[in-house]
């Protein structure tokens, strides 16, 4: 293995473009950005150092919302409306997950956003402590929430508040500052009002966040309207769920005055447009009454199998198009901000730093390539970075002061794609064998 992914100490990054200038980057033994500027080498003896020329460094991009583990799903089932898609596909093979299938999926998924420059995910599923350990193994950051659906079964409820403590138990014991909790109620339409309650009042008594899908269909909003006689998101808020450690995922269907809601509460709300125009969802989250009203707007993927790929750099671009086009303005939702919620955004979510190339935050790290076809010409960083670019002009990514990724490869890589399309086959054959 080459020595990069396994030697410790301070690095230099020297010569890299930020902003139009070329500056070196010093990181300390603590994975902390130490020094910016055309001198910083000077105040570091690096103990590793990374050639930033033909390299341009941006914020390490965070993924809010995904089920890592669904990578071996990828392909499984397409081309259907959400409801069919969840119970007669979906929900049938999840039935057959174990813990190692979880972990060989979750490996996978982390190969995949390492390979386009994500150090972080807001993670919900099954099985999150072999999830946690794929990722500590991978060097990135996680956020695991256990993915709690009761549909209104009290038996079922019990279980589900017994797994989501076990989990938060288990995540706290790790006391890794890489890997952290939170509380996954699924949905309005499969967490009944007592298990919101629980899932509220247990987020505050554990000082954690809450991961839940919110106003992902129109059929979602009816349906709650007329069983609580109120829109989603009030429903939330009514049981404790809409705090500023909050992500609620998709929010396409929010009306006016729940967007003041969400930016009253401080929730981040996670745009995940790849998914939502598969699954057709047939409206585009209200990008600009969020911004308006002051709710945190950052970018999620949502998992392998309504995407189909972890790549942020193109939900990038999917979300600065969907948004011009369902709002019918070219000027919303402009590359730069793009930039800030795959980054800044992703990061104040997770509690894992500003989200900035600055002095005394965390290193997490991507070099883009310069010389990538993509990149030429290169007029305006931010516009190739979203429009033009995908994950592949990604080289190099460092997360807390470790690299992950060097000039494309991770280490690895190939045993950790043999497993997971060995564990996705098998699980596919126990399904179809018991139906
Ligand atoms: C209980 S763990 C998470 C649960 O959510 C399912 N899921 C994946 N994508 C979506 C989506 O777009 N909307 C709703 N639910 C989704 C996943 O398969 C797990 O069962
Ligand atoms: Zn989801």
């Amino acid at each position: 293995m080459n020595e990069i992914f396994t030697a410790r100490g301070s690095v230099l990054i020297a010569g890299v473009t930020i902003d139009g200038s070329t500056v070196d980057i010093a990181l300390d033994e603590t994975g902390t950005i130490a020094a910016i500027g055309k001198d910083a080498r000077k105040t570091i003896d690096a103990d590793i150092v990374i050639d930033g020329s033909d390299r341009i460094a941006v914020p390490g991009l965070v993924n809010t919302h995904t089920h890592a583990a669904m990578s071996l799903l990828r392909g499984y089932a397409d081309d259907m409306i959400l409801q069919d898609w969840l119970s007669q596909k979906i929900w049938p093979l999840e039935a057959h997950l174990t813990g190692d299938d979880v972990y060989a999926g979750t490996r996978l998924a982390c190969l995949e956003m390492i390979k386009s420059g994500t150090v972080a995910f807001n993670d919900m599923y099954f099985f999150m402590d072999r999830a946690a350990a794929a990722v500590d193994e991978m060097g990135m950051r996680a956020t695991f929430a256990y993915g709690f659906i009761d549909l209104g079964m009290e038996e079922k409820r019990e279980a589900e508040i017994k797994a989501t403590e076990t989990l938060i138990a288990h995540i706290k014991s790790l006391n890794n500052p890489r890997i952290q909790a939170a509380v996954g109620p699924h949905s309005v339409y499969t967490v009944s009002p007592e298990a919101l309650s629980w899932c509220g009042d247990f987020a505050k008594e554990q000082n954690i966040g809450i991961h839940v899908h919110l106003s992902e269909t129109e059929k979602e909003v009816v349906d709650c309207v007329a069983q609580f006689g109120k829109r989603p998101a009030v429903l939330l808020d009514e049981y404790g769920c809409l705090t500023p450690r909050t992500v609620a995922a998709h929010c396409c269907w929010l009306d006016e005055a729940e967007c003041r809601l969400l930016g009253e509460r401080g929730v981040t709300a996670s745009h995940n447009p790849a998914s939502n125009m598969k699954l057709a969802v047939n409206r585009a989250m209200p990008y600009h009454w969020l911004k308006q009203y002051g709710a945190n707007i950052a970018l999620g993927t949502d998992g392998c199998s309504s995407n189909n790929n972890l790549d942020l750099m193109e939900e990038m671009k999917f979300a600065a198009l969907l948004q011009k086009f369902a709002w019918n303005s070219p000027t919303l939702l402009p590359a730069n901000e793009a930039l800030t919620m795959a980054t800044a955004a992703g990061a104040r979510a997770l509690g894992t730093g500003p989200g900035t190339l600055t002095v005394g935050a965390p290193a997490d790290i991507v070099l883009l390539d310069t010389r990538a076809v993509c990149n030429t010409p290169l007029f305006h960083a931010d516009s190739n970075a979203v429009y033009a670019c995908n994950g592949s002009a990604v080289m190099t990514v460092l997360c807390q002061g470790r690299i992950l990724m060097h000039e494309r490869e991770v280490p690895g890589e190939e045993e950790i794609v043999r497993e997971a399309g060995d564990a996705a086959l098998s699980l596919a054959d126990r399904a179809e064998e018991s139906s």
